[in-house]
């Protein structure tokens, strides 16, 4: 467990980075600092592995305060990344990865090895080990960082705005490879963003910072969205939060209907409904508008393209944005191989949300 207690710092030019804050990160879990830009939120996160120290309160890991801990072998467990990753550039990714295991002694084969074992783990192809970072995408450059902070297997992980400098589309890639990553190993994780989107994603516990380094709340991402401390974190925590919740409320109980289909390529009746297309493998194409000619064979051109997807068993936020997405209003629910297992209205989603709403 990581414990702040009482922290404050107070910066030599008189800046108050942190104010009185405490705050426990437990074991094994990943803990979202989040608020606007200078809120302390690096401070905070660098008084772990003493990269600064508090000018008053303790900072303590697995209950000893790191003041009583050699820096070098306090950092040694303690992984860190930051933004850009941070690589030597003169040295290949696998040395980069390797650095750390050759520090604590082991043996240049042992390193590379294990350098190797993290690419994979990274979910990085083996052959990009020998290439420099300048070499790899921004995205590629940010799983090297996170395999180097692994590269020791140290129990706490300090990661500061670690996926702020690629597109949003690799960056929520690398946040579902954070969850991947974190299922496996169960870190204590403790990660810096601005973005609340990111922390209500990724955090189990997220603490909203306001300037002067003040803790404004500390919840759980489903209680911060439900009910925000006051108006900083109503503001802060934004817009559509009662629509954003819906990605914690529980959506295996949804009991998806039967569709009609036709299947691309083949021969297909008239009808007055909306039909859903399918592929061979019963993946869905899109939708047929009710009143369509009967033909020959179903051509992809006479379709309508679909909405969302739901992954069946997934929360009702995709339930509802599959339903309203769709020209048929009838949200596809698919199984986890993409096969359709049938459909469910936005109407059913909210009595679902109704009937949980009632039993709490
Ligand atoms: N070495 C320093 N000397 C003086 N003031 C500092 C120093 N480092 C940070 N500060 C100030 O302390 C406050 C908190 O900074 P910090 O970097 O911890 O915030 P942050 O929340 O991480 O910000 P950002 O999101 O912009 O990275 C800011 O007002 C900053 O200007």
């Amino acid at each position: 467990m990581i414990e702040f207690r009482a922290v404050r710092k107070q910066y030599p030019n008189g800046t108050v980075a942190v104010d009185e804050l405490s705050l426990s990160v437990e074991t094994g879990t990943i803990t979202v600092l989040v608020g606007p830009s200078g809120c302390g939120k690096t401070t905070l996160m660098r008084m772990v592995n003493r990269m600064i120290d508090p000018s008053s309160g303790t900072v303590s890991v697995d209950g000893t305060d790191v003041r009583d801990r050699d820096p070098a072998q306090l950092r040694r467990g303690i992984g860190y990344v930051i933004q850009q990753a941070g690589l030597f550039p003169h040295r290949t990714v696998i040395d980069n990865i390797a650095t750390v295991p050759l520090l604590a002694g082991e043996t240049r084969r042992a390193a590379r090895d294990r350098a190797g074992e993290l690419l994979d783990l990274v979910g990085l192809p083996a052959d990009l080990g020998k290439r420099y970072p300048a070499q790899l995408s921004g995205g590629q450059q940010q799983r090297v960082g996170v395999a180097r902070a692994l590269a020791a297997d140290p129990p706490v992980l300090l990661m500061d705005e670690p996926f702020s400098a690629v597109d949003p589309v690799v960056r929520e890639g690398l946040q579902d490879e954070l969850l991947r990553l974190q299922d496996e190993l169960g870190k204590t994780v403790l990660f810096v963003t601005h973005d609340i989107d990111e922390a209500i994603k990724l955090g189990e516990k997220v603490a909203v910072l306001r300037q002067g380094g003040h803790l404004a709340q500390y919840a759980r991402p489903d209680d911060l969205l439900a009910a925000p401390a006051d108006d900083f974190v109503t503001s802060f925590v934004g817009r559509d939060r009662g629509y954003r919740r819906l990605s914690f409320a529980d959506a295996t109980s949804l009991r998806p209907r039967p569709v009609p289909t036709v299947r691309v390529g083949e021969r297909f009746p008239s009808s007055r409904d909306w039909r859903l297309a399918v592929d061979e493998g019963n993946r869905p194409r899109g939708w047929l508008p009710p009143g369509t000619d009967a033909g020959e064979a179903l051509d992809e051109q006479a379709l309508v393209a679909g909405g969302s997807l739901h992954v069946e068993h997934g929360n009702l936020r995709g339930a509802l944005d599959a339903a309203l997405s769709a020209p048929s209003g009838l949200g596809v629910v698919v199984a986890s191989d993409g096969g359709v297992v049938g459909v469910v209205t936005a109407d059913e989603v909210l009595s679902l949300l109704d009937r949980q709403r009632a039993a709490t």
